[in-house]
């Protein structure tokens, strides 16, 4: 794919932490790109290198060497102000853990994003995509987990961000609440067109995706494309 038609191009990209004998070589030359609205499912054992590959294209950290783009914009020696801006007008974030503000209700966890927003949807409409209208008004702890990740997912897309980035996303769920986190994950990639990078240790997860990028010791170790993009509820394990 040419570096301009893809979403995120990554480039010889390697990421080293600490220096001299302590060193850690994190990413070793990644080259990668994700194409407008495609669903990325990445793989690999603990250590491989996943979560410092989303950071950096989530713009929360920097290569130590290669070329990071969104679209036209370099973001490898972009400065904080830049990747600040980034994050905030073009990624929403989801982690394992939910990060919801107590003491605030559903609506107005999700509604703090709005205020920094360019073009925020509707917070309701949020909530109705992953099914949560009808708990707007309860707070975080009424919720199961499951729901409260549903609410981070509402919290990360009322942007209308152009990147979904997310980092294990249901390892703190049991199989059918994470199975539901997963169907609202890949509704806003189908609805929304939102490019979706998403961190799994399941591989029966990848099923989902357009491609899947398994990772190991900082490279990548294989692609492959699924003949058919599964429904999060056709997925076992
Ligand atoms: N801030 C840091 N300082 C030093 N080393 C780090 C730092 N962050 C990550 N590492 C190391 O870089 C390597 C890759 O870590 P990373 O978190 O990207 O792996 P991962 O595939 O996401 O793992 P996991 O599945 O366990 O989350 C590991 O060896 C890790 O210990």
């Amino acid at each position: 794919m040419e570096p301009a038609a893809a979403v995120l191009h990554l480039h010889g990209v390697s990421k080293v932490y600490g220096s001299g004998d302590g060193a850690v070589r994190a990413l070793r030359e990644v080259d990668l790109d994700v194409a407008p609205g495609e669903f990325v499912v990445l793989l690999g054992a603990s250590g491989s290198g996943k979560s410092t590959l989303l950071n950096i294209v989530g713009g929360l950290d920097r290569p130590t060497a290669g070329e990071v783009r969104f679209r036209d914009h370099r973001l490898d020696g972009a400065s904080d102000a830049d990747l600040t801006r980034y994050r905030r007008e073009h990624v929403g974030f989801v982690f394992q853990f939910y990060n919801l503000i107590p003491s605030l209700t559903v609506r107005e966890n999700v509604a703090l994003v709005t205020d920094i927003a360019a073009d925020p949807m509707p917070v309701d409409e949020a909530l109705g995509l992953v099914a949560l209208g009808h708990r707007a008004d309860h707070f975080p702890s009424q919720l199961s987990g499951g729901e409260q990740q549903r609410v981070a997912i509402a919290r990360a897309i009322v942007k209308r961000p152009e990147v979904l980035l997310c980092d294990e996303p249901t390892g703190a769920l049991d199989y059918g609440t994470g199975k539901l986190v997963l169907e609202v994950i890949a509704r806003i990639n189908r609805e929304l067109h939102t490019t979706a990078v998403v961190i799994t240790h399941n591989a029966a997860i990848g099923q989902m995706a357009d491609r899947i990028v398994r990772l190991a010791d900082g490279r990548i170790a294989s692609v492959e494309r699924p003949a058919r993009r599964l429904t999060p509820s056709e997925l076992s394990w």
